[in-house]
């Protein structure tokens, strides 16, 4: 990566805007997935080693300007403590007289959290003078949020300009696998798209058309691709006005030399619920009155083969709706055939994928999991993320 890291500046005794994403999954006040909190501790806990005043900030959710009060950052405060071992103040705003009274009392290694910077209209605006209300709290800037880096949001961009500002150790390493994954790749490097629409993945699959050498197709969007072959596709997703594209990237695949895979067989169902009637039937013999939902038995079977004899694989996007369990199960074989290739390096880009590779009790097994999901897609899709784009230069 060519900017600065926490690595290239003398942070002792300075006070650290650090900007991490814990915006974490909650119910009833608690935190139900620390995984983004506990991705942001290395950084954290080097920052605290190094003598630094530490000051997180985040986002939690969409809360468009104004204080909603499910979505203070209270609890994350509380997890984030007992994840350090140690009390993380906690204020109600994230600028302003009141925060810089408690800034002024901290010490070395000191931890303080602020509120949800989405509270403030500013922020999703980057406005310039809540930049500059961030900044006049700090020497320092870190970027740790992946997550958000896609964003030019005040605390993510807009600070930047400002303060000294480089990226903490998750920002880097987040960099780094996908980056090598785009510009350096072990061969044959496969990409596994799946996910419910064609549009949310036509940037991801227009930039990987170049790059890979296995483009494996699933889920929701799977079916326009089918259709596009001429193949009745019942009830099942279709994007109508995305047929055109999809045969213009089947042919783009063959120009190209890439091996582009689809479903030869599919779990229909006669209702979009865990408790249909539901059967296996070849891709070109879906019964008009229902729907796909999965990937069959003999798909599975091919993409696993795909994914074992791949030296590196990058997964976005799940094989059908696997938060019903009767429809999970091409979801779970490519998380296990993932599981399985030890000579395959794995990336999961996020997002659906990175839930469904939990759920199924896999993710150690991964090697990467982004904790990115649309900075993740944006960052396949080739594209430049404004957060990253305005830290200093190495
Ligand atoms: N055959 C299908 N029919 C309908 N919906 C499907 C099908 N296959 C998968 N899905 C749905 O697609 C959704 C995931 O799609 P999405 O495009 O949001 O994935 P993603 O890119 O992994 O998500 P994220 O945006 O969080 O990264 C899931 O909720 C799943 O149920
Ligand atoms: O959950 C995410 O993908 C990030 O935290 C960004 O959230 P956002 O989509 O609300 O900007």
């Amino acid at each position: 990566m060519n900017k600065k890291t926490v690595r290239d500046i003398d942070v002792k005794g300075k006070r650290v805007f650090c900007r991490v994403d814990f915006n974490v999954p909650m119910q009833n006040g608690v935190v139900t997935d620390d995984t983004r909190i506990r991705a942001a501790l290395p950084t954290i806990q080097y920052l605290m080693e190094q003598g630094a005043k530490v000051i997180l900030a985040s986002h939690l959710g969409r809360p468009k300007g104004k204080v909603v009060e499910e979505m203070r950052l209270n609890a994350v405060a509380e997890r984030l403590s007992e994840l350090l071992g140690k009390r993380v103040v906690k204020t109600d705003e994230a600028y302003g007289d009141a925060v810089k009274a408690a800034i002024a009392e901290m010490n070395e290694g000191d931890v303080l959290l602020l509120e949800n910077v989405r509270f403030y209209p500013g922020e999703e605006k980057n406005d310039p003078e809540l930049a500059k209300a961030f900044a006049e709290l700090a020497d320092v800037y870190v970027n740790d949020a992946f997550g958000a880096a896609h964003r030019a949001h005040a605390s993510t961009e807009g600070i930047a300009h400002h303060l000294p500002a480089v990226a903490g150790f998750l920002m880097e390493k987040e960099i780094e696998v996908l980056g090598k994954a785009l510009s350096n790749p072990d061969r044959p490097f496969t990409a596994i798209i799946g996910g419910a629409k064609v549009k949310d993945k036509i940037g991801v699959i227009e930039n990987l058309l170049d790059k890979v050498d296995n483009l494996i197709i699933g889920g929701g969007l799977a079916y326009t691709f089918v259709k596009a072959l001429g193949h009745e596709i019942g009830k099942s997703l279709l994007e109508e006005d995305k047929i055109e594209l999809a045969k213009s990237f089947m042919e783009k695949a063959k120009e190209k030399g890439v091996n582009f895979y689809m479903p030869v067989d599919a779990v229909v169902a006669d209702d979009f619920s865990n408790d249909a009637n539901k059967k296996v039937v070849n891709i070109d013999e879906i019964p008009s009155d229902w729907e796909g939902l999965d990937i069959g038995p003999k798909t599975r079977e091919l993409y696993r083969d795909v994914i074992l004899k791949s030296k590196l694989v990058i997964w976005n996007g799940p094989m059908g709706v696997f938060e019903m369990d009767a429809f999970a199960e091409g979801t779970k074989a490519v998380a296990q055939a993932l599981a399985d290739a030890k000579d395959t390096y794995t990336v999961i880009g996020g997002g659906d994928s990175a839930a469904a590779v939990e759920k199924f009790g896999l993710a150690d097994k991964m090697d990467h999991i982004s904790t990115g999901g649309g900075a993740s897609l944006e960052f396949m899709e080739g594209k430049q993320l404004p957060g990253v784009v305005a830290l200093n230069d190495k």
